[in-house]
């Protein structure tokens, strides 16, 4: 029985083949070639556009709590100058450019696609827009008012190193302590130990509510230890600046260190 059936079923194959061979023989030799073109063009357009798709990325997105600094930086990397800034932004600054401070250096350098996330908490959410094409990612820490915001700064820089594109392509993050232009600014080592010490806080509570509740979409740090940076899976570093002074080689290091020209 079902040798009847395989042997049918050869006969309709055989079939098949014999009208699709009739078929190309009738068709003239121009329209196949053509069909054959278009084909082989839709193959190649694809792989292309795939290809542009995973091309390394030159975006660096500057986060951080509302008043830190950050469109005071981001006009200073572009122009050399803090023109705008004063006032709370309600969306992102965005542009391509080339650092104001490499304009002078000679060859070719490679443009730097930065983006001014906002730090309005209901703003926040148009990060998760941008971290697929991102290279780095920096948190920018108001040093003089840091105490009053070690809380909230916490908790934004806690979502950001538990997503779960952020750790799964380990995308660096630099810690940015703006403002040390100002005597009263915090050193970047005694910022890093307090923000060390609230996440280490919010891990437990969130963790506590993660069974019951969808929350963050990693754990963070080892199990049973104190949390600190070096126990995350991404580089987590942490640097000095001043947007007003125009202070900012160690984020432009950190830059090109990720957006090589
Ligand atoms: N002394 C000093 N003040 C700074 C520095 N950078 C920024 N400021 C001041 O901090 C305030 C806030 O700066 P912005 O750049 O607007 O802050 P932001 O992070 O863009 O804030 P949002 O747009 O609300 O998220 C401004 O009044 C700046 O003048 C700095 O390096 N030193
Ligand atoms: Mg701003």
């Amino acid at each position: 029985m079902d040798k009847e059936k395989i042997e049918e079923l050869k006969i309709q194959v055989q079939q098949v083949l014999n009208d699709a061979q009739e078929f190309v023989q009738e068709v003239p030799p121009t329209q196949l070639f053509a069909a054959v073109g278009v084909i082989l063009f839709t193959i190649f357009f694809f792989l292309i556009s795939r290809l542009l798709k995973h091309r390394p990325s030159n975006t660096i997105l500057l986060t951080g709590l509302s008043g830190s600094g950050k469109t005071i930086i981001f006009c200073q990397l572009r122009d050399g100058s803090s023109h705008q800034g004063t006032v709370t932004s309600m969306e992102p600054n965005e542009g391509t450019f080339i650092l104001h401070s490499e304009m002078t250096k000679k060859g070719k350098l490679k443009p730097v696609h930065v983006v001014d996330v906002p730090g309005h908490s209901r703003l926040r959410s148009k990060l998760e827009e941008f971290l697929p094409q991102v290279a780095g990612i920096v948190f920018v820490v108001d040093a003089v008012e840091f105490l009053s915001n070690s809380r909230a700064a916490s908790e934004y820089l806690y979502d950001i190193l538990t997503k779960a594109s952020v750790v799964k392509k380990k995308i660096p993050i630099l810690l940015l302590c703006n403002k040390v232009d100002k005597v009263t600014a915090h050193t970047k080592d005694f910022i890093r130990k307090q923000l060390e010490k609230e996440i280490d806080k919010l891990r437990s509570s969130r963790t506590a509510l993660s069974s019951a509740d969808i929350a963050n979409e990693y754990t963070l740090g080892v199990p049973g230890e104190a949390f600190a940076f070096s126990q995350c899976h991404n580089k987590v570093t942490v640097a000095e600046a001043s947007g007003l002074t125009v202070d900012l080689s160690q984020l432009e290091q950190f830059i090109r260190e990720h957006v090589n020209p």
